[in-house]
């Protein structure tokens, strides 16, 4: 298994002629805890969501758990077999049980046979602890379960990583702690993540390094204590205040 599960380098992305990634250089070691921030548009939703290639980059190079991504991939399914993804909404199947939403993952993309699937399902319902809302429809639960729920579901594919892209931005204030709850917990069990959050308070319980994107680039980096403390950037400056007096 790699030791590198991200490795980007040198990545650039255009949507028509908007270059929206600017020679965007990272690596996620094994077991690392990044968070992502910025302002709206800076390309961060982006930028992870190249990483289990839902979109293309054009320039660079990106290799996920030892997959190199590139335009002549045949089976790009492959890479997201190695990469979990939890979204701002929480994209769970409506027609199926909860239980369900976790299992076909492994049933249909890895071939895991029924009994094994819900076996796992099970347990990772367990671990975000919401086992007894296995038979229920995704639309009987709350914001802040359903979320638990798609996280349980990606771990369901034993991922190398987890993506997180904003994960509390659509939850009542009330919902946020638990899946932040959920998070730091994968977090301490060493599950490597890249979190695009503007939960600070998260950011600086968990990560181990935080990064800084404005206008598509990666202006800023830094351990957390460092970033708070001492962000060198003007514009990080400027976003951390507004962000912290919220
Ligand atoms: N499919 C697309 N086609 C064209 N432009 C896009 C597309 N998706 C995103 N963009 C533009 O790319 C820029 C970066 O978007 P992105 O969603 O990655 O930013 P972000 O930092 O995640 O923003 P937010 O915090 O608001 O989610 C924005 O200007 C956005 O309008």
């Amino acid at each position: 298994m790699a030791d590198k599960i991200i490795e980007a380098k040198d990545v650039s992305k255009w949507y028509g002629t908007f270059r929206v990634l600017t020679d965007i250089n990272l690596t996620v070691g094994k077991g690392e805890r990044i968070v992502i921030c910025g302002p709206s548009g800076s390309g961060k939703s982006t930028l992870i969501r190249c990483f289990n290639r839902l979109e293309a980059h054009q320039e660079g190079e990106i290799i996920v758990n030892g997959i190199r991504l590139h335009n002549r991939m045949r089976n790009v399914a492959e890479v997201r077999k190695h990469v979990g993804m939890v979204f701002q909404q929480f994209n769970l199947f409506p027609h199926m049980t909860v239980l369900m939403n976790c299992m076909v993952g492994p049933m249909w993309i890895k071939g895991v046979p029924e009994a094994a699937a819900r076996k796992t399902a099970l347990r990772f319902l367990e671990r975000v602890r919401i086992p007894e809302q296995a038979n229920k429809y995704p639309v009987r639960l709350s914001g802040g379960q359903q979320q638990r729920v798609a996280i349980a579901r990606s771990l369901c594919m034993e991922p190398a990583v987890m993506l997180f892209d904003e994960p509390t931005s659509s939850l009542d204030p009330e919902m946020v702690a638990e899946v932040l709850e959920t998070m730091t917990s994968l977090a301490r069990d060493g599950m490597t993540m890249v979190c695009v959050t503007h939960e600070m308070g998260f950011a600086r319980a968990v990560a181990d390094r935080v990064l800084f994107m404005d206008s598509g680039r990666i202006v800023e980096e830094g351990k957390p204590q460092d970033f708070f403390t001492n962000p060198r950037h003007e514009r990080t400056k400027l976003f951390l205040s507004q962000i912290l007096s919220h």
